[in-house]
């Protein structure tokens, strides 16, 4: 059926055109276009770009105020109805404007490929002739352009071609151009194919017991009809890949497609090789490494069906397969899953959203799994199968917990302990390997006490209080509860508190003095910004040709090192102290992997990590690598404050180059959703405004408000509301509001 109407959602992300206008289809255009084609739109007295959501045959309005679509400028649809329906749902539930849902579903090389041009008639051939004889006799080569076009019609001729052909330039075919005898279409170029290197092919492992059983789980899902989800919990090295590879196998054999996700970092030659080697060519890469020609060659290939599996980051949740049967997320847990720019999704629930659009399966696997994933298996809305053993019975490396309080007492200040310096000389005695692991970079708010180890905490949330180095003042970021720094430790009166802050930078100077003869890799953001520089950072470790490599989580997964047996914390208290209630989550997850990096080969491994906190349960049963108990304690301690997964909090970000505009504005919110919530009853409470643990970045000052409430569509409608009674009583200037639903890191 032909339809002579398109709904289109232009790219102009404002509220006040964020939904579909309707356009009229031009007659030569009907054939072809569909759900998902690029347009060109005149659009009040511009033209813009848009996006086809909804074809129809008849409309109510009237037809002579209906403007026509100018042109396609996609050659094919960029999304099918499903993707789209997947679309809507994020710009409604993350709160933002469907075109930038929308652009995040599609493929970004194709926004920026450059196009060849096709070269048509415009006019049927009798009616071409007539037009041929019209013209005059000086404009022979024009004429013998046409004359070629109307023997050669159909056939795809590019400019180039055709100006060779009869010998002339595409000057002369631009002269018929204008004259409208000719018109251009515009078509996509072939790039190279991904560098294909060649691999291994491997065949299918015989599975252990556990594994097995894992398998035969997820067999039984993916031949139900309905969607379904499964946690694949594992320790490090227990061969969760041999599962993941053997379903989508299965899925294959049933004509199905699946996606496979792994972070970013993770996402190594040697990660990909084992997809490759098992599925070859009908393996597609994805991420954001690839250049956009690359990009879009790939989601060719997988929307032409000729990839059926997909191995990527974050964005291949969007693959544009049409018959889904799986899609995999290892490490499920990662903070990198949750989308930072609009709209800011978390990869794991558009995964469950689409899966349920195709009645397809997910897989999450991961050694420690997220709260939240590990509270649904508890509620029963997930299947859960188990891997509790390395494969071989390898054990997990034994962890050694240092107290630096107890290192200061035997008067060493440095940043090594004892313990940690031994362990590292001697595995430089013996050529044996060193990470030395720096959890996060920079950044770090918090007041310590080196003495006892004591950190000043909001009373009300169970959060580290943040120092705002300007106002010389401790506040906490949730509640806005204040307190001075303190010149004397309250708990200990030593005078040994202070700001605490390390950088791998001064680790890296410090390692070089304690440890002359050592070669030292360092792997941070600023050691890592070009292209490739991560991976050549690793082949020098690999190939032995350093001893110690010392860096951020970049480090901590996705690498098998045989020869490294030690792994070093330098401190732990980083993360534990960071200003939020996943501190001790995150804390427990980043010890278990990066202590699952060692003991891999055939000498055992050993991890010591050092804290000023030794005590505390994340680092206790990071150490005894025991999740349950750690989930059982953190639940509790989640329910006890009603935070996630017990309540639902949308973040709010209230940011711009003016101080006093960006406080104004905030505060101006602030007492809005106050009053909203008081007038309409809601359950729900307003946090703040406060100004964000990252008060100032990149020249932005930053303020932020949070809410919370049990019933999530209530606080999304209180934010809403509250954002327009702002927008519509305020002039916003160059303020900025960023929205985050379900936020996972409150900076
Ligand atoms: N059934 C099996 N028999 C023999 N070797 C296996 C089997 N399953 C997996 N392996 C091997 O064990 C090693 C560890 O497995 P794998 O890397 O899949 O574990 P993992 O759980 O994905 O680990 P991590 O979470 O640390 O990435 C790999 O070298 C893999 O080839
Ligand atoms: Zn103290
Ligand atoms: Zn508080």
């Amino acid at each position: 059926m032909e339809c002579k109407y398109a709904k289109v959602v232009v790219d102009l992300p404002v509220s006040e055109v964020d939904k579909p206008f309707t356009y009229a289809i031009p007659v030569e255009l009907r054939k072809e276009i569909e759900i998902g084609y690029e347009v060109k739109v005149p659009f009040g007295n511009r033209s813009l770009t848009g996006y086809v959501v909804g074809l129809m045959d008849k409309i109510e309005t009237d037809i002579k105020n209906i403007k026509e679509i100018i042109k396609l400028t996609s050659y094919l649809s960029l999304f099918n109805e499903e993707i789209l329906k997947l679309a809507e749902w994020m710009a409604n539930y993350y709160q933002s404007h469907l075109i930038t849902a929308l652009k995040c579903v599609i493929p970004s090389g194709q926004r920026k490929k450059k196009e060849k041009r096709i070269v048509k008639l415009k006019y049927s051939l009798p009616k071409m002739k007539e037009k041929l004889a019209e013209m005059s006799s000086r404009a022979y080569k024009q004429k013998e352009v046409l004359q070629y076009l109307m023997e050669n019609q159909g056939g795809h001729l590019r400019t180039s071609t055709l100006a060779k052909a009869v010998n002339t330039t595409s000057g002369t075919i631009r002269r018929l151009y204008e004259k409208g005898l000719i018109r251009y279409e515009e078509v996509d170029v072939r790039r190279n194919p991904y560098s294909e290197v060649d691999f291994d092919s491997t065949n299918p492992l015989t599975l252990n017991q556990e594994q097995r059983k894992a398998l035969n789980k997820a067999e039984k899902l993916l031949n139900q009809s309905e969607a379904s989800t499964m946690l694949l919990k594992g320790v490090t090295g227990s061969g969760k890949t041999e599962v993941y590879l053997q379903a989508i196998s299965k899925v294959l054999d049933e004509g199905e497609e699946a996606i496979v996700l792994i972070p970013e970092i993770s996402l190594t030659p040697q990660t990909v090789e084992r997809f490759k080697g098992r599925f070859g060519r009908q393996v597609a890469i994805y991420h954001s490494r690839l250049s956009n020609g690359e990009r879009y060659d790939e989601w060719l290939r997988m929307k032409k069906g000729k990839a059926k599996v997909v191995v990527g980051a974050r964005s291949a949740v969007f693959a544009p397969f049409n018959n889904l049967g799986l899609i995999i997320i290892d490490e499920e847990h990662e903070t990198s899953y949750k989308q930072s720019s609009h709209p800011k999704y978390q990869t794991r629930d558009v995964a469950t959203k689409r899966a349920e659009l195709n009645e397809a399966m997910v897989i999450l696997g991961t050694a420690t799994p997220a709260l939240e994933t590990y509270y649904r298996v508890q509620e029963g809305e997930h299947e859960f199968a188990n891997l509790s053993k390395r494969i071989d019975d390898k054990p997990l490396p034994p962890v050694e917990v240092i107290d630096m309080r107890e290192e200061l007492k035997a008067d060493n200040r440095s940043m090594f302990s004892k313990p940690l310096a031994t362990a590292i000389e001697d595995r430089l005695a013996k050529n044996e390997q060193i990470i030395l692991f720096l959890n996060r970079r920079g950044f770090s708010t918090f007041v310590l006490c080196r003495e006892c180890g004591f950190v000043l905490e909001c009373p009300n949330c169970d959060v580290s209080l943040t120092y705002h180095a300007d106002q010389v003042s401790l506040r906490c970021h949730y509640c806005d509860h204040r307190k001075k720094v303190p010149d004397i430790c309250p708990q200990c009166q030593s005078r040994y508190i202070k700001y605490f802050g390390v950088g791998t930078q001064k680790v890296e100077e410090a390692a070089k003095d304690e440890f002359p003869t050592a070669r030292i890799l360092r792997m941070d953001v600023d050691t890592t910004t070009r292209k490739g520089s991560h991976q050549a950072i690793i082949d020098e470790f690999k190939n032995q040709d350093a001893d110690i490599l010392l860096g951020t989580q970049m480090i901590a997964k996705g690498h098998d090192f045989v020869n490294v047996t030690l792994v070093g914390v330098i401190t732990a208290d980083i993360t534990l102290n960071f200003p939020d209630f996943r501190a001790a989550e995150h804390t427990f997850q980043l010890l278990t992997q990066v202590a699952g990096r060692t003991g891999r080969g055939e000498v055992t491994g050993e991890v010591i990590i050092q804290t000023y906190n030794s005590d505390h349960y994340s680092i206790q049963l990071a150490k005894e690598h025991n999740y349950e108990a750690f989930y059982d304690l953190e639940i509790n301690f989640r329910e006890k404050l009603n935070y996630p997964p017990f309540s639902n909090l949308i973040n709010l970000t209230i940011k711009g180059e003016d101080e006093v505009e960006v406080g104004r504005i905030a505060n101006k919110l602030g007492a809005i959703l106050n009053q909203q919530v008081e007038e309409e009853e809601l359950k729900a409470e307003v946090w703040g405004p406060v100004p964000a643990p990252l008060a100032k970045l990149r020249g932005n000052y930053r303020w932020q408000i949070i809410l919370k409430s049990d019933n999530l569509d209530q606080i999304r409608r209180l934010n809403e509301s509250g954002l327009e009674i702002l927008d519509n009583s305020n002039n916003l200037g160059s303020v900025t509001i960023a929205v985050d639903v379900d936020p996972i890191e409150m900076l």
